[in-house]
């Protein structure tokens, strides 16, 4: 490859927005060719903007630290910088579609975090191994927007990821019937220990918005592109009910999970569908794809945040504890990373699959 892709990143000095820096800074297709935030951080250098508030592991670095952050909604001086744009901004729902709308009509892509736009029809919510195909939605939305280039491509919610593909990978067994209780890391509201102290030591069971999400977005991952309604059909054959609980952990959501399928099953027919799982980031070499993207551990006790957490650079999946259950068919444990796999590096593979499918180009 010769030239890298020019991105930007709105909303680029929060937590999913340091991930971002951190995975981009060093990416053999895209380069950081701009950073932007709130009107609040515009004007101050990218050092200055994150001093007392970085929260990744290491320095801020280099290429990014004398960067002028811009304020996000200049679309007119952004857009022509860049190539696309990846957002990590914390806004309300209607602005954030509205200024991700607006850099999609000044022909920019976004590949998008926030979950504003997840249940707009034409918009894809892919998770590259799962659903690569969704991105044929695209061209209903260009004409919707009568754009040529421009879109909006979002990645589903973090938490989801810790037990949504390994019912992906099960699709075959036809899962009726699941109930997911996640266990989500205080990074996922954008905090440390030091910005929270009230979550250490404590388990807090509430997460604004999340179980609605939680059952809902699977089912869109699952559904498919529909051409005449221009839209994407969700999934309608699996019923998910969840619940949410924040726990005193820095990184990594785990969910436990129990399933019911209309087929039978064995232990080994499961394992072995983990295993097998693979996609097209992985058939096009896309340079943020793990190897494996589901693991199983057959130890007792895994898989374990600490331990596992950050398997396959944060990208891969953990799954564990696959037993039989007196109510329902299966139960099992999943880990995923909530700002790698979850955010940020779902964001990115997500890109590099638009890249590969010719939908992200440079200007
Ligand atoms: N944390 C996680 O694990 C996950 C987060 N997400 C989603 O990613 C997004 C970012 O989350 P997170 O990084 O945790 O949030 P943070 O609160 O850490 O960061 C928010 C970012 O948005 C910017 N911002 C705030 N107000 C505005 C504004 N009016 N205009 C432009 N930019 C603005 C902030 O800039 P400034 O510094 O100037 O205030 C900052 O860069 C959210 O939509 C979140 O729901 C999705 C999946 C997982
Ligand atoms: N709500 C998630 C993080 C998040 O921002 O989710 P979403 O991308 O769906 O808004 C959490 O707190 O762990």
């Amino acid at each position: 490859m010769s030239e890298k892709l020019r991105v930007g990143i709105i909303g680029a000095t929060g937590m999913v927005g340091q991930r971002f820096i951190k995975i981009l800074a060093d990416h053999p297709w895209f380069e950081i060719a701009l950073v932007a935030a709130s009107a609040h951080s515009a004007g101050k250098t990218y050092a200055e903007a994150v001093k007392g508030r970085w929260k990744m592991e290491g320095d801020v670095p280099e290429q990014v630290k004398d960067m002028v952050l811009h304020d996000a909604a200049n679309v007119d001086e952004i857009a022509p910088q860049v190539d696309f744009i990846f957002s990590a901004i914390k806004l309300d729902k209607a602005d954030t579609r509205k200024l991700e709308e607006a850099y999609a009509k000044a022909e920019t892509p976004v590949v998008s975090n926030n979950s504003a736009h997840r249940w707009t029809p034409d918009v894809p919510m892919v998770i590259p191994e799962i659903n690569p195909d969704h991105t044929d939605v695209i061209k209903y939305q260009r004409e919707r927007l009568g754009t040529s280039r421009g879109f909006v491509a979002v990645k589903p919610n973090c938490s989801i990821q810790s037990y949504t593909p390994a019912l992906s990978a099960w699709r075959q067994f036809e899962p009726t019937q699941v109930i997911a209780t996640t266990y989500q890391a205080i990074s996922g509201a954008g905090k440390t220990f030091k910005d929270w102290p009230e979550m250490e030591g404590n388990v807090i069971p509430y997460i604004a918005g999340e179980e609605a999400k939680s059952e809902g977005e699977p089912l869109k991952i699952w559904g498919h592109v529909d051409d005449e309604k221009k839209a994407i059909v969700p999934a309608d054959d699996t019923v998910i009910t969840s619940q949410c609980i924040r726990v005193p952990v820095l990184y990594g959501h785990t969910a436990a999970a129990f399933v019911n399928f209309r087929k039978n099953p064995t232990k080994q027919d499961l394992i072995d569908a983990l295993e097998s799982y693979t996609g097209e980031p992985q058939r096009l070499g896309l340079p943020s794809a793990p190897k494996q993207f589901i693991r199983y551990m057959t130890e007792d006790d895994r898989p374990q945040v600490r331990l596992d957490v950050n398997y396959e650079h944060g990208m891969g999946i953990s799954i564990g504890r696959l037993r039989e259950d007196k109510i329902f068919d299966w139960k099992f444990v999943g880990l995923s990373h909530n700002t790698a796999r979850g955010a940020a590096g779902g964001a990115v593979e997500c890109a590099e699959l638009l890249k590969a499918q010719g939908y992200i180009t440079a200007k």
